[in-house]
C-alpha cells in the first residue's frame, strides 16, 4: 500500500541515473488489438501492464482471442480471431482507457450482435460524440450514447467507405475507425475535417497497422483509409512509454542532473519523443544513440511552444517550466480539458497551492517561475498530474501527492522507479 497522500522529499545531489521504462501504452493497446483480430498466434514484447492495457486484455479475452501472458517478462501470445467477431453481444469495460474506449467503438458497432460499451464515470465524462457520428454516417446501428458512454449497438453490419472525422477533440476517434477500418465491408476512407490534434498518434496507428499487414493509405494530414481485410500475425516488439519517459527526462533537466532512458532512441516512433526538442530549447542538453536518450540539466529558460502533438507532456511541462529562470507559455492544447481532468484548470489550481503563478489561456498556459512551497497536491484521478508534480516535490520541501495510486492507469511502478533514481542520487 502506498501512503495517501505520498509526501516527497527534496533530492541532495543531481541524479546519476539509467532507468528502464514500462511498453508504451499507445502502442501496447493498438499491437493486442491488431493481434487480436489477426490470423494466427502473435508474439507481443515489451508488452505494458497497467489499468488501460488489461481493460484491452479483457476485452479481447471475452471476444474468444486465446490469450498467454507473462507480466514478468512483460509478453503477450494471441492466437487471434482472423478477423471474425464472435456471434455473441459483447459487454466492454474500458474501465478508464480512453485508447481502449475509442479504439473499441468501432468493434461494438460492427460486431454480428452488437454490444454494450462502458467505462469508469471519467471515461463516461470524456467525449465521443465525433466518432458516434462517424459511425452512424458509416452505416453502424447505435441505440444509445449520444455524446458520451456508454454507449449500445445492435451490431449488423457497419458498410465502411467514406466518412468524414472532427479531428479536433481527440485523434483517437480516428485511430480507431482505421483500426477497426479492415473489418467493416467496404473498408474505410477517412477525411479529417478541422485542425487535427495529436497527428504524431495516427503514424503510430498507422505503423502498427502496417506491421499486422494491414496497408494504410494517406496523404499528410486529412486522408487515411485501408481496405477490408485481415491482419496477419506478427511478433511485434513495443518500445517503452515515451510519455512516461517525458517525467525522467523532465527531472534530469530540472536538477542539473543526468538520466538516460534505455530503450528508446533516435529511431523511436513515439510523438511525444519531441518534448526532448522543448527541454532542449530551455537549455538542457539531449544525447541519443539508436537504443537510449539521456538528458543532461542545465540552467533553464523559459519557452513559448505549441503541444498540439505531443499534449500528454503539458503537465510535464508545466513542472519543469515552474523551475525555469523565465516564463514559459504553452499553446495549442485547449483540448486536454477532456482528457482525464482538464489539465489545463488543474495545473493552473494546483501551481498556485504551490505558490506558483501561473494564468490560463483558452488554448493552454502561462507559466511563471517561483518558489514552490510545501504543500499537497490535489491530482483528480489523474496520473499525468501525479507524476508530473511529483517533480517539484523532489526539487523542494515538504511537498505530498494526493491519490498517488492513479498512476496505475499507465505506469504503476512509477513510484519505484522515481526511488530508483533517488537512492543513485544519494
Ligand atoms: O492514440 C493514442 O494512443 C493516444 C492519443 C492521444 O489522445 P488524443 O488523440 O485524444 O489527444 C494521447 O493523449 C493519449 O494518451 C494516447
Ligand atoms: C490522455 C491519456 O490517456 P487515454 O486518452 O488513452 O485515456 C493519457 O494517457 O494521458
Amino acid at each position: 500500500m502506498i501512503v495517501d497522500p505520498l509526501p516527497l522529499r527534496r533530492l541532495t545531489e543531481p541524479p546519476d541515473a539509467t532507468v528502464a521504462l514500462p511498453g508504451s501504452k499507445s502502442l501496447t493497446n493498438r499491437a493486442l488489438l491488431c493481434a487480436g483480430l489477426a490470423a494466427g498466434r502473435s508474439e507481443l514484447t515489451g508488452v505494458l501492464f497497467s489499468d488501460d492495457t488489461e481493460a484491452m486484455l479483457a476485452a479481447l479475452e471475452q471476444m474468444g482471442a486465446a490469450l498467454q501472458v507473462d507480466r514478468d517478462a512483460c509478453t503477450v501470445s494471441i492466437e487471434g480471431l482472423g478477423g471474425v467477431l464472435p456471434a455473441e453481444s459483447l459487454n466492454i469495460d474500458a474501465r478508464q482507457s480512453g485508447t481502449t474506449g475509442r479504439f473499441l467503438a468501432p468493434l461494438i458497432a460492427v460486431a454480428p450482435n452488437g454490444g454494450v460499451l462502458d467505462g469508469h464515470q471519467q471515461l463516461r465524462d470524456r467525449p465521443m460524440s465525433d466518432q458516434v457520428e462517424a459511425l452512424r454516417s458509416l452505416g453502424a446501428h447505435l441505440v444509445s450514447g449520444e455524446g458520451h458512454l456508454p454507449l449500445r449497438s445492435d451490431g449488423g453490419g457497419v458498410r465502411g467507405g467514406g466518412v468524414q472525422v472532427n479531428g479536433a477533440t481527440s485523434s483517437q476517434f480516428v485511430s480507431g475507425l482505421l483500426l477497426c477500418g479492415p473489418l467493416f465491408d467496404e473498408g474505410v476512407d477517412l477525411e479529417v475535417m478541422g485542425s487535427l490534434v495529436s497527428r504524431p498518434y495516427l503514424d503510430m496507428t498507422i505503423a502498427v497497422m502496417e506491421a499486422f499487414g494491414v496497408p494504410v493509405e494517406h496523404d499528410d494530414q486529412r486522408r487515411f483509409g485501408c481496405p477490408h481485410g485481415v491482419y496477419a500475425s506478427q511478433h511485434h516488439a513495443i518500445e517503452p512509454d515515451a510519455s512516461a519517459a517525458s517525467y525522467f527526462f523532465g527531472l534530469a533537466a530540472m536538477t542539473r542532473g543526468r538520466i538516460r532512458v534505455e530503450g528508446l532512441g533516435q529511431g523511436s516512433i513515439q510523438g511525444d519523443m519531441a518534448f526532448l526538442g522543448v527541454l532542449e530549447a530551455m537549455g538542457a542538453v539531449v544525447r541519443q544513440g539508436d537504443d537510449w536518450t539521456e538528458v543532461v540539466g542545465r540552467d533553464l529558460r523559459g519557452v513559448d511552444v505549441d503541444l498540439a502533438d505531443f499534449s500528454d507532456t503539458a503537465p510535464t511541462l508545466a513542472a519543469v517550466a515552474a523551475v525555469a529562470d523565465s516564463p514559459t507559455r504553452v499553446r495549442g492544447i485547449g483540448f486536454v480539458r477532456g482528457k482525464e481532468s482538464d489539465r489545463i484548470g488543474g495545473v493552473i489550481t494546483e501551481l498556485g497551492r504551490l505558490g506558483v503563478d501561473a494564468t490560463e489561456h483558452d488554448d493552454g498556459f502561462t507559466i511563471y517561475p517561483g518558489r514552490v512551497r510545501p504543500e499537497v497536491v490535489r491530482t483528480y484521478a489523474d496520473h499525468r498530474m501525479a507524476m508530473a508534480f511529483s517533480l517539484l516535490g523532489v526539487v523542494s520541501d515538504g511537498v505530498a501527492i494526493a491519490d498517488p495510486g492513479c498512476v496505475a492507469k499507465t505506469f504503476p511502478g512509477f513510484w519505484g522507479v522515481l526511488e530508483s533514481v533517488r537512492a543513485g542520487a544519494e
